[in-house]
């Protein structure tokens, strides 16, 4: 479906990607994490052909992607570049007419569970209105392939909560690939099926989130009671207070014990303990 080939973009002297190679052939939600600056943008505007790589090959079904032959296949909106000024039922209409597989009773369901007013013009729509708006056409586009980048940008708690009910409500009625970007970590983790990490333009990690709960915890306990534990496992990452020590593991599982405490790791501190101490050179 999705195929980066030693893919590489500069931005004259800035990197984007860096020898970045990657294959999703199945459906699903991938969840695609990276700080500020990691080169999740420019993955997404790869894949939709927007920008073109300075080496390797982007390909989607077998096809090459270039700035000619955009895929049609992916749906992938730039945040912040649109500015419509024709009230939102307008919208729908046109990117009906321009899209003929646009899900508008699907759209229009969307806007009602949103509480979205179709009579407003774009414009005068809130920041966490247009971010909506624009999540919300891309979700009904209809195409195998979505790119999400931060789709929940300026929402409240309760509309995040409806977003991803209703991502997977979609998903289910229309398996496809849908990669998210978001930096509200713990939250996606519910919904994602698979992970993709990259930092400094680099593939750190691609895997199930089953495999993130089954590989990653936190180990609690007297310093050198988790020290021995631990030894020679992946720790990525560690706090000490009064004798205890607290390690982030990613490797096999560790028995349980009363001497130390096993517990779960949100992938929030997961992200944080894998790029985060890299970062630091650990
Ligand atoms: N048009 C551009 N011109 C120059 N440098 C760019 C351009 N677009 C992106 N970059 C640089 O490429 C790198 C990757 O940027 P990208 O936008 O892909 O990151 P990101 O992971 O989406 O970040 P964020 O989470 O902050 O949105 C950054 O160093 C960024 O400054």
């Amino acid at each position: 479906m999705i195929e980066f080939q030693n893919v590489t973009k500069l931005y004259g002297e800035t990197v984007g990607l860096d020898d970045f190679s990657l294959s999703v052939s199945e459906p699903g939600v991938y969840c695609l994490l990276g700080r500020n600056g990691a080169g999740k943008t420019t993955l997404m505007k790869l894949l939709a052909g927007h920008i073109e790589a300075t080496s390797g090959s982007v390909c989607v079904f077998g096809r090459e992607v270039s700035l000619l032959h955009s895929p049609d296949s992916v749906h992938y909106m730039e945040s912040g570049a649109a500015q419509f000024n024709v009230r939102l039922e307008t919208l729908f209409k046109y990117a009906r007419s321009v899209n003929p597989g646009f899900d508008a009773p699907f759209a229009l369901r969307m806007a009602k569970r949103f509480k979205l007013d179709l009579r407003k013009r774009y414009k005068q729509l809130s920041f966490g209105m247009k971010t909506m708006a624009n999540t919300l056409i891309s979700v009904s586009s209809g195409k195998d392939i979505l790119l999400l980048d931060e789709p929940v940008l300026g929402f409240d708690p309760i509309m995040r909560r409806t977003f991803y009910d209703l991502l997977q409500e979609s998903c289910a009625e229309k398996p496809r690939v849908v990669i998210v970007s978001t930096h509200i970590i713990d939250e996606i983790a519910k919904i994602a099926e698979r992970l993709i990490i990259i930092d400094e333009g680099r593939l750190v990690l691609f895997c199930g989130m089953s495999e993130i709960g089954e590989r990653a915890y936190l180990v609690v306990g007297p310093a050198e009671l988790v020290t021995a534990a631990t030894e020679g496992l992946r720790v990525i990452g560690e706090t000490t207070a009064g004798g205890f020590l607290s390690r982030s593991v990613y490797d096999r599982r560790i028995p349980d014990s009363d001497k130390y405490t096993v517990s779960a790791l949100s992938l929030q501190d997961f992200f944080v303990g894998l790029v985060g101490n890299e970062m630091e050179g650990m």
